[in-house]
């Protein structure tokens, strides 16, 4: 993906007024897809951190992207040692980090995320900004806020709330593109979230609240792309009656779609044809899904063709990359001075387009020693505790990117295939004053999926997914069949691999230091991946026995206990049934990258790796298919799409 962020244009009159906003100005600004949001808010903090009186205070910039995020601290690092007080961070990571510098004596990563989020608000009103930051920051940067919904939202009014006094802001967003329905289940509650912040800002700031709108839009470079840009100012004027909003949300619904099929047809995934016009296009590429099994189902077709990609991951996935553990296991030493640290990379592949200066000052945030020094024992803890910055955790780009519309929100791409949308009939009632979806979100869903191509916009055939089903409590998608209790299949998650067991652990028969040489060196991203039933014992008894992962044919890993826990309870047909058969092979897996852990270091050390307990493990993706072997009689199996 071309970055919209490192970019330097020549800024339109309404973006420049944007920039030269005093910093003690309460700024929102309102702006449709494409309007260039994102990239005046970095001429902002540009400007921001030139202004002397800012000298030696801090600006924060909080965002959903975790790429965003990447692409500010890159851009930013590359300026003047003052831009250095910019913190860029995920609302989540910068909650996590409070939470931790506040109250170290507490183990925060055991909490749920919105729990944290909660915690963090609780510590905003108790004063611990004040004493366990860096100073009141001097300027809150806010990117998305149509999203802020729910606990982060009150996260943000309340640091807003309590530094009123000497603390400017600007905050960017579009209500036309709010689809934040998985931060908030309940459909009523997601209904008066709605623009609530917006409004939250004009009552708490009233006349002191410089409201900013940008007019033009600089993503659509052809006429086709355009044309849904006239839906914007509808959605965000959508009534404030509920029954009225239906209504009008149907309707703009119905027009998108319709002006979406007008759009040509890219053809079915099967075709050699439109494998071949995936492979070879010059540009970047989304496919944007509806959810995450029509995503699934779409990467594995592809991935069946050997057409490259990458599956976008949700913003809360971190995965460390693969140098760190290469770091921290090449030295003995406890701190680095910034020549040995490069020194060391020199033998380390390193993420495309990164410089060892700018890898420096991300690991220095959170592993800073007296003198300059980088405190080899806190990066350490900081790996094992998932406290990395984001701008290292965020996944490199990709050309072909498989997307949900969710996750696809504030990206672009020259060409961008939508799976067909699905027509809204009459919400019907499922429960008192409960729908069972929401038209107005699914408007603005369409919108957003529209908005976000620079050339070609293109109707996708929608694949097949009746088999594709999600189970709600181990929130998994599998692989149905006929029968309701029929599995024949399980998602993998990014944390399925075991982080507490290295390779070699369990009774694999290999050497652990060859295998991490071939994990660090011999595994791209794509390559296939298995999981093999080691024995058929079940550890515990609401577990699976445990499985190795295999990546050509060599077992480089084992899975973890919570993919084991989700496995029982998904093919226990009940709480008090016993699971007869495990499948003694799980296909149809890729390795989504390799990247680096720390886990038990008495394991470490017991499987042979003398590493400070660090190592890499794949982390895997997909949707993998149970395979049984011939006369072995699966209990819940449906066998036509089973034994497949
Ligand atoms: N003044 C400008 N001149 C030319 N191109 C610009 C200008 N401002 C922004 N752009 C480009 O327009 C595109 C959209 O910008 P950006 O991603 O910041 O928009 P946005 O409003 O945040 O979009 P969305 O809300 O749809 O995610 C980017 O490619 C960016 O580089």
């Amino acid at each position: 993906m071309t970055s919209p962020i490192l970019e330097n244009h020549v800024l339109t009159a309404e973006q420049q007024a944007v920039v030269d906003q005093p910093w003690d100005a309460r700024v929102l600004v309102t702006a449709g897809a494409g309007a260039g949001k994102t990239h005046t808010l970095v001429r902002r903090l540009d400007a921001l951190v030139e202004r002397e009186e800012l000298e030696t205070s801090e600006i924060l910039v909080l965002s959903f992207s975790r790429a965003a995020v990447r692409e500010l601290t890159e851009r930013i690092g590359r300026r003047s040692s003052a831009a250095q007080r910019v913190r860029a961070q995920t609302f989540d990571a910068w909650a996590a980090g409070l939470l931790n510098r506040a109250y170290p004596e507490t183990d925060w990563s055991t909490l749920p995320f919105d729990r944290r989020i909660e915690a963090a608000t609780e510590a905003i009103d108790r004063g611990a900004v004040e004493v366990a930051e860096h100073g009141v920051p001097a300027h809150v940067v806010v990117d998305e806020v149509q999203d802020l919904v729910g606990a982060r939202r009150e996260m943000v009014e309340a640091l807003l709330d309590r530094f009123q006094e000497n603390c400017g802001f600007t905050v960017v967003g579009d209500s036309a593109q709010s689809v934040y329905g998985f931060q908030v289940s309940d459909p009523d509650l997601r209904a008066e979230e709605t623009d609530r912040f917006r409004d939250w800002l004009r009552a708490s700031f009233g006349e002191d609240l410089v409201e900013l709108f940008l007019g033009e839009n600089f993503r659509a470079r052809t006429e086709d792309v355009r044309s849904a840009l006239r839906f914007g100012p509808q959605l965000q004027r959508l009534p404030r009656d509920p029954g009225a909003a239906v209504a009008e949300a149907e309707r703009i619904h119905g027009d998108l779609r319709a002006l979406l099929l007008t759009a040509p047809n890219f053809g079915s995934l099967d075709s050699e044809f439109v494998q071949a016009a995936l492979n070879d296009y010059p540009g970047t590429t989304a496919i944007l899904c509806r959810d995450n099994g029509q995503a699934l189902m779409v990467s594995g077709r592809l991935a069946d063709a050997g057409v490259p990609h990458s599956v976008q991951r949700s913003a809360q996935e971190r995965s460390a990359p693969v140098w760190i553990a290469g770091l921290l296991a090449s030295t003995s030493a406890s701190t680095l001075q910034q020549d040995r640290f490069t020194e060391l990379l020199g033998d380390l592949e390193l993420p495309p387009g990164s410089s060892p200066e700018a890898l420096w000052r991300s690991v220095r945030k959170v592993a800073r020693g007296a003198r300059g020094v980088l405190d080899l024992a806190a990066l350490h803890r900081a790996l094992a505790e998932q406290r990395l910055p984001d701008e290292l955790t965020a996944p490199p780009a990709s050309s072909l990117v498989v997307s949900t519309v969710h996750r696809a929100k504030g990206l672009e791409f020259d060409r961008v295939l939508i799976v067909e949308p699905r027509v809204l009939k009459e919400p019907r009632r499922v429960a008192k004053k409960k729908y069972d979806y929401d038209p107005a979100a699914e408007a603005r869903l369409l919108y957003v999926a529209m908005t976000r191509a620079r050339d070609d916009l293109y109707v996708l055939d929608t694949p097949s997914t009746w088999q594709v089903r999600k189970d709600g409590r181990l929130d998994r998608w599998y692989l149905g069949g006929r029968s309701s209790w029929a599995r024949n299949g399980i998602e993998i998650l990014g944390d399925d691999v075991s982080h507490a067991l290295p390779p070699g652990a369990e009774d694999l028969q290999e050497d652990p230091v060859g295998l991490l040489e071939h994990l660090r060196t011999g595994v791209a991203p794509g390559t296939r991946a298995e999981l093999a039933l080691l024995h058929g014992i079940p550890v515990a008894p609401d577990q699976s026995p445990p499985y190795a992962v295999t990546v050509d044919g060599r077992h480089v890993a084992v899975v973890s206990q919570r993919f084991r826990t989700d496995l029982c309870r998904m093919l226990r047909r009940n709480a008090h049934s016993e699971v007869e058969n495990w499948p003694p092979l799980i296909t149809g897996l890729r390795v989504d990258c390799v990247e680096s852990v720390a886990g038990d270091a008495a394991a470490a050390e017991r499987a042979g790796l003398d590493n400070r307990g660090v190592w890499s493990a794949p982390r895997l993706c997909g949707l993998g298919r149970f395979q049984w072997y011939d006369g072995q009689a699966p209990t819940n199996a449906d066998t036509e799409e089973g034994s497949a």
